[in-house]
C-alpha cells in the first residue's frame, strides 16, 4: 500500500510530529508552495551570492541533520539583494530527505515533494551582534531553499557524499576546508519568498525563505548516501538518518512572492 501522509508522519523522527506549530505560531514553515497562488513582484532584485570557498570549516553530524558550517566572523561569504534589506552571512547548510524518493522535501510545489531539500542559512550580522540573537528575531536569518530531484550524478555534491562516511555517528565531526556552495544552487534566479520560520526547534519566526523555482539533479547513490547516515551515537542501537523533515504548516495570513512571472 502506498505511504499516505499520515503514516509517513508517524514514520518522522518524535521530534517532528510536535509541535505541529508553537503555540500562537503565525509564520511557521515548511508550506506549501501553490504555483498559481503566488504573488508577482517586480520590485523583488535579483538575489547576489557571494561565497568565499575557504571559509568552510567542517561537517557535523548533529543528530537532525549534517551540517556544513563555516567562519562567518567575517563578510567574506554573503547574500545580499533579493528580498533582503541588508545583506545576511552564510552560517551553514545542511539537507532533508526521505526514507525513499517519493519525499524528503520540507517545503512542496503544488503538493508535490522533492527525494531532498538544501537548506542554506545565513544571518543579520549588519543588525544583530551574533547568530544566536538573530535567531530570535523576526529579520534576522534568510535560508535559501533549494529542491534535489532524482536525474544525473552531481559533481560539486560528490565531494560532500565521499566525506559523509566519516560522519555516520551523531555528533562526529571531519574537518572540510575548501567548499564553495555556490555549485549547489541552480544558476536560474528564479525563486519565491515568503516569511516563515526555523524547522526545527527553536522554531522561530525570524527567517525571510527563499526557495529556488528549479531544481539541482543528484543521483540515486548520492541520495542513497544521506540515507547511510544515522540519527544515533556510536554505540547505541542504529536508527537510519531519514525523513528528518517537517509536517506542512498551515499558510495562515502570508502572501508568497515570486521573482518571475
Ligand atoms: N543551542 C543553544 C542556543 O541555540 C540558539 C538557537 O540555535 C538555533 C539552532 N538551530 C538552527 O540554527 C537552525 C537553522 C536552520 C534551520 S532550517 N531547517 O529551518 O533551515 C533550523 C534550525
Ligand atoms: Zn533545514
Amino acid at each position: 500500500a502506498t505511504c499516505t501522509h499520515k503514516d509517513r508522519n508517524d514514520a518522522l523522527h518524535p521530534l517532528w510530529q510536535s509541535p505541529l506549530s508553537i503555540p500562537g505560531g503565525s509564520r511557521q514553515s515548511p508550506i506549501n508552495i501553490q504555483w498559481r497562488d503566488s504573488i508577482y513582484d517586480p520590485f523583488l532584485k535579483p538575489l547576489k551570492i557571494c561565497y568565499d570557498p575557504t571559509t568552510c570549516l567542517h561537517i557535523w553530524n548533529n543528530g537532525y541533520s549534517f551540517l556544513v558550517e563555516f567562519d562567518d566572523s567575517t563578510d567574506k561569504s554573503i547574500i545580499v539583494g533579493g528580498p533582503l534589506e541588508n545583506q545576511y552571512r552564510l552560517k551553514q547548510f545542511h539537507f532533508h530527505w526521505g526514507a525513499i524518493n517519493e519525499w524528503g522535501s520540507e517545503h512542496t510545489v503544488d503538493s508535490k515533494f522533492y527525494p531532498a531539500e538544501l537548506h542554506l542559512v545565513h544571518w543579520n550580522a549588519v543588525v544583530y551582534p551574533t547568530f544566536e540573537e538573530a535567531v530570535m528575531e523576526g529579520n534576522g536569518l534568510a535560508v535559501i531553499g533549494v529542491f534535489l530531484k532524482l536525474g544525473a550524478h552531481h559533481e560539486g555534491l560528490q565531494t560532500l557524499v565521499d566525506a559523509l562516511p566519516a560522519v555516520k555517528h551523531k555528533d562526529t565531526v571531519i574537518e572540510f576546508d575548501v567548499f564553495d556552495p555556490s555549485c549547489l544552487i541552480p544558476s536560474c534566479p528564479d525563486y519565491w519568498t515568503y516569511a516563515g520560520s526555523l524547522t526545527t526547534p527553536p522554531l522561530t519566526e525570524s527567517v525571510t525563505w527563499i526557495i529556488k523555482k528549479k531544481p539541482i539533479e543528484v543521483d540515486e547513490n548520492q541520495l542513497e548516501a544521506f540515507r547511510m547516515l544515522l540519527f544515533t551515537s556510536d554505540g547505541e542501537e542504529e536508527k537510519r538518518m531519514v525523513d528528518n523533515f517537517r509536517p506542512l504548516q498551515p499558510l495562515m495570513n502570508r502572501t508568497v512572492r515570486s521573482s518571475f512571472q
